[in-house]
C-alpha cells in the first residue's frame, strides 16, 4: 500500500450494482488497490481487496445500455486460489468490473474508463507508462500461432486448451491461429512454410517435443536467422514439461505441475515479452545437425524417457515409474565425454574422483560443478503471493457504508476519440493470410447483451469477429503453407468471419467464443444474465463471470476439430502488417560451430577428456529436466552454459536415488548432489562417445542416431516468451 499510485478514482460497480457500492481505486505499477465496499468484505483494504498485476492479463472497457452516461472497465486476471492441491495452486479467474459515472456524458467517462484500461495493458506487458501523459500508449495486439498437438501427454491438450487458454489470451488481447498437429514433424514442416511478418511469436501447446520440432523448423528455412527471432512460447500439456517448468521456475512461482503449470504458463504467456534463448547445434555421427533447448542424454535419463513412452497415459508420472524400473536394474555404459569447460581452469578434479584421461595438453581438472552448486538455489523458492484477499466466486468484495463520491472527474482525463477499441478482431474481408480465428464477437455473447443491459460499443456485431475456422477454401486468404506440398494434410485455417448462425460449409468449426475487447460487453466480463444484473453477484464488482461457458463450437464437432487438410504452397494475400525489411540472407544451415572439429578428428586443445564406465550423461541448459525434476537449478535459458552432468559406474542404488530425489524437491545438485555421485560441470561445448555398441541417444526428449555426437552453445540465438520484468 505504500508504493506511488499511478492512478487513483472512485467508481461504482457493475450495472446491477446500481447506484449502491462504490469503491476507491487505487493503481501502482505492481497492484490494483480496491478500496471500500462493505466491512468484513474479505478484502485487506476496508473490505476491498488487492489485486496483483502478476495475476492479471488484461483489462476492457464495456458500455451497458440501460446506463447510457455510464463506462465501465473489467479486469482480468487468475489469482491463484486453490492451495493444497497436487501440482501446485490453482488460479480462479475474476473479473471485477467497475463503473465510471462521474462525468454527465458517455465520452468523458469513457475516456476515463480508457486511461485505466491503457494503463493496466501497459503494466500487465511491462511497457513504460509515461509520467503525467494525458494520452497513454496502446500496448500492440499480438499474434500468436498455437500448435498443439492433441496427443501430448494424456492427450488432454485440446481440452484443456480450450478451457483455460484460449479464455485468458483472448483476454489478453491476443489473437490467434489454432492449429492441430496431424502427425511427428507436421508442426516441423508448418514452420518451414509459414510468412514470419504475421506472427508475434508461435506457442506450442504439448509437451517439449513440439516445441524441438518448432524450433529445427525454423531452423530448416533458408532465413534461419530471422526465423530465430520469433518469439517462441509454450502451454504445457505433454508429458515432459521441462521448459515450461522452468519458466515457471525463473518466473518466481511456486513449482507446479498439471493443469496448475498450463494456468501459470499462460499467465506468464500473456505477460509474456522475448527474451534469448540458448540453442545447442548438436551434431551426430551421420553429420545430422538438430538445435536443441533443454537436453542431450544418454544413460539412465535417455532410457527412462524412451522406454517410459508406452506409460505416456500416465502422463508425467511415466518418468518415476521408468526410473524405478532403471534403478532396479541398473545399466552401465562405457564411453568418453570430452568438453570445453566454460571457466578453463589448470589444475582440477573430476568431482567423481575418477581418473580423466588426457587428450590434448596434460589433463586439466574436470571442472567439478561445486561452483555452481555452492548455496542455495537461485531458483525462487518463494511461493506465490495470494494476490490480496479475495473470496470465492461471487464473492462479494464489499459493499456498502462507503457511498464516496466519484472522485474520477471526467476533467481529470483527457477525452479520447473513438479510436481507441481494442480487440482488432479480424472483421469481414479480414481473412487475408492471417487466418485468425480468434476468438471474438460471438453471436451468442452479442445477443446476449441485449439481455444483459449491455452493449458492445463498436462494431461488435457477431460478424465482426467471430471467425471461421474452415476446412479448404482456396478462395480465402491461407496463411500456411505446409510442406511445399499441398493437399497432405496441410492445414489451412481463415479469418473468415461468420455472420450469426453461419454455418461451417464443410464441417469445420467455428470458434465462437468472445472477445472481450473495449467497448465490448460485460456481460462476458463480469456481468451476464438479465437486466443489469452482473451474473453472480448483482453488486459485486468482481462477479464470477463465466464468459467461456459458450464458447462452444458451432460445428458438429469440437471446435479446431477438422482443420482441413488441402493447403497451399504459398499465401494467397499478402500481409496486412507493416513488412520489415528483409535481413541479408543467413549463411546455410544454421550458425557456425566454431568450437568444434569433425566429429573423426580429436577434440581441440583446453577440452577435458573423462573415458569410463557411465550411469547416466546429461547436458542440460536449462534447470528442470521434467517437470518434477530440478537437475541445474542455476541455469537460465541464456546463460551461454551446457550444464554438463554425469554420474560414473559404481555408484549404489541409495546413492543415485538419493540424487533423484534432491532433483525431485527441487534442490538437485546443491547439498544432496554437490560432487559424487553426480557431478555437474559448465561447458560451452561437449563431446560424447559411447563406446557401448547399443544404447540410446536423446535430444531434448526425442531419440536420434546412437552413436558418437558433438554439441556446442549458442548463445541467445533463440527468443522465448517470459514474463516482463515489472
Ligand atoms: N498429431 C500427432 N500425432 C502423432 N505424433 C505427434 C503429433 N503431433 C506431434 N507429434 C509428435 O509427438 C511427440 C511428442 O510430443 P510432445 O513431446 O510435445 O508431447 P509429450 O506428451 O510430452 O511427449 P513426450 O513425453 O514423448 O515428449 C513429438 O515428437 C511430436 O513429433
Amino acid at each position: 500500500m505504500n508504493e506511488e499510485p499511478l492512478l487513483e478514482g472512485d467508481f461504482g460497480g457493475p450495472p446491477g450494482a446500481g447506484g449502491g457500492p462504490r469503491f476507491h481505486l487505487r493503481l501502482t505499477r505492481t497492484e490494483l488497490q480496491i478500496l471500500g465496499g462493505p466491512p468484513g468484505g474479505g478484502g485487506t483494504a476496508g473490505g476491498g481487496g488487492v489485486l496483483r498485476l502478476a495475476d492479471v492479463v488484461g483489462c476492457h472497457t464495456l458500455r451497458a445500455p440501460s446506463l447510457p452516461a455510464a463506462a465501465f472497465f473489467a479486469v482480468y486476471a487468475y489469482p491463484p486460489r486453490c492451495r493444497g492441491v497436487p501440482g501446485g495452486p490453482r488460479r480462479r479467474r475474476r473479473a471485477p468490473t467497475f463503473r465510471v459515472d462521474a462525468a454527465p456524458h458517455y465520452e468523458g467517462n469513457r475516456a476515463t474508463a480508457e486511461r485505466w484500461a491503457r494503463a493496466i495493458r501497459c503494466l500487465v506487458r511491462g511497457l513504460p507508462l509515461p509520467p503525467q501523459a494525458e494520452i497513454l500508449p496502446e500496448p500492440r495486439r499480438r499474434r500468436l500461432l498455437l500448435l498443439l498437438n492433441p496427443f501430448g501427454g494424456r492427450g488432454q491438450a485440446l481440452s484443456w486448451c480450450q478451457t483455460h487458454v484460449l479464455p485468458m489470451i483472448t483476454e489478453a488481447d491476443i489473437s490467434f491461429n489454432l492449429i492441430q498437429t496431424e502427425r511427428a514433424n507436421h508442426a516441423r514442416e508448418l514452420v518451414t512454410g509459414i510468412s514470419l511478418d504475421e506472427w508475434d511469436g508461435i506457442v506450442t501447446v504439448s509437451g517439449d517435443g513440439l516445441l524441438y520440432e518448432v524450433v529445427n523448423g525454423l531452423m530448416d528455412r533458408p532465413d534461419w536467422a530471422a526465423a530465430l527471432r520469433m518469439p517462441l512460447g509454450i502451454l504445457p500439456c505433454g508429458s515432459g514439461n521441462a521448459l515450461a517448468a522452468a519458466i515457471n521456475f525463473h518466473a518466481g512461482l511456486a513449482p507446479a505441475l498439471g493443469l496448475s503449470l498450463l494456468q501459470n504458463c499462460a499467465v506468464l504467456l500473456c505477460r509474456g515479452t522475448p527474451s534469448p534463448l540458448d540453442l545447442v547445434s548438436v551434431t551426430t555421427a551421420s553429420g545430422a545437425r538438430v538445435f536443441s533447448f533443454l537436453s542431450v542424454a544418454w544413460g539412465l535419463v535417455a532410457d527412462v524417457d524412451i522406454e517410459s513412452e508406452r506409460l505416456r497415459r500416465l502422463g508425467p508420472a511415466r518418468f518415476a515409474l521408468g526410473t524405478a524400473a532403471r534403478l532396479l536394474a541398473l545399466h552401465t555404459y562405457r564411453g568418453r565425454l570430452s568438453y570445453l569447460p566454460a571457466v578453463p581452469r589448470s589444475a582440477t578434479t573430476d568431482a567423481t574422483g575418477a581418473t580423466a584421461a588426457a587428450t590434448a595438453a596434460p589433463l586439466p581438472r574436470a571442472l567439478s560443478d561445486l561452483g555452481l552448486c555452492a548455496g542455495t538455489p537461485s531458483g525462487p523458492g518463494t511461493p506465490e503471493g495470494d494476490g490480496g484477499d479475495w473470496g470465492d466466486a461471487g464473492d462479494n468484495p464489499g459493499l456498502g457504508d462507503n457511498a464516496g463520491k466519484n472522485g474520477a472527474a471526467a476533467g481529470d482525463v483527457p477525452v479520447w476519440g473513438d479510436a481507441l477499441i481494442q480487440g482488432d478482431a479480424p472483421g469481414r474481408g479480414d481473412t487475408a493470410g492471417r487466418g485468425d480465428i480468434a476468438v471474438q464477437g460471438d453471436a451468442s455473447s452479442s445477443g446476449d447483451s441485449s439481455s444483459d443491459g449491455v452493449t458492445p460499443r463498436r462494431g461488435d456485431t457477431p460478424s465482426d469477429g467471430a471467425t471461421k475456422v474452415h476446412g479448404d477454401d482456396s478462395s480465402s486468404g491461407v496463411t500456411l503453407r505446409h510442406g511445399d506440398t499441398p493437399g497432405h494434410g496441410a492445414t489451412t485455417v481463415h479469418g473468415d468471419a461468420p455472420s450469426p448462425g453461419d454455418t461451417p460449409s464443410d464441417g469445420a468449426n467455428m470458434v465462437h467464443g468472445v472477445t472481450p475487447k473495449d467497448g465490448d460487453t460485460p456481460g462476458h466480463g463480469a456481468t451476464a444474465s438479465s437486466g443489469d444484473a452482473p451474473s453472480d453477484g448483482a453488486t459485486e464488482p468482481w462477479g464470477h463471470p463465466k464468459p467461456w461457458g459458450h464458447l462452444k463450437p458451432r460445428g458438429h464437432q469440437g471446435p479446431w476439430c477438422h482443420l482441413k487438410a488441402g493447403g497451399h504452397p504459398q499465401p494467397r494475400c499478402p500481409p496486412k502488417r507493416r513488412v520489415p525489411p528483409r535481413p541479408p540472407p543467413s549463411p546455410p544451415g544454421g550458425p557456425v560451430d566454431d568450437l568444434l572439429v569433425p566429429l573423426g578428428q580429436p577434440v581441440p586443445p583446453g577440452w577435458v577428456t573423462l573415458e569410463g564406465d557411465f550411469v547416466l550423461v546429461l547436458a542440460i541448459y536449462q534447470s528442470h529436466l521434467g517437470a518434477e525434476l530440478v537437475a541445474a537449478p542455476r541455469a537460465r535459458p541464456d546463460d551461454g552454459l551446457i550444464h554438463l552432468c554425469y554420474v560414473r559406474a559404481g555408484v549404489s542404488r541409495g546413492a543415485l536415488l538419493r540424487v533423484l530425489l534432491a532433483m525431485a524437491r527441487g534442490g538437485g545438485g546443491d547439498a544432496a548432489t554437490a560432487g559424487p555421485p553426480l557431478a555437474r560441470v559448465p561447458a560451452r561445448a561437449f563431446r560424447l562417445e559411447p563406446l557401448t555398441p547399443r544404447g540410446v541417444l536423446t535430444v531434448d526428449g526425442e531419440r536420434v542416431e546412437y552413436g558418437p555426437l558433438q554439441g556446442q552453445i549458442h548463445r541467445g540465438l533463440a527468443r522465448l516468451l517470459t514474463p516482463a520484468p515489472p
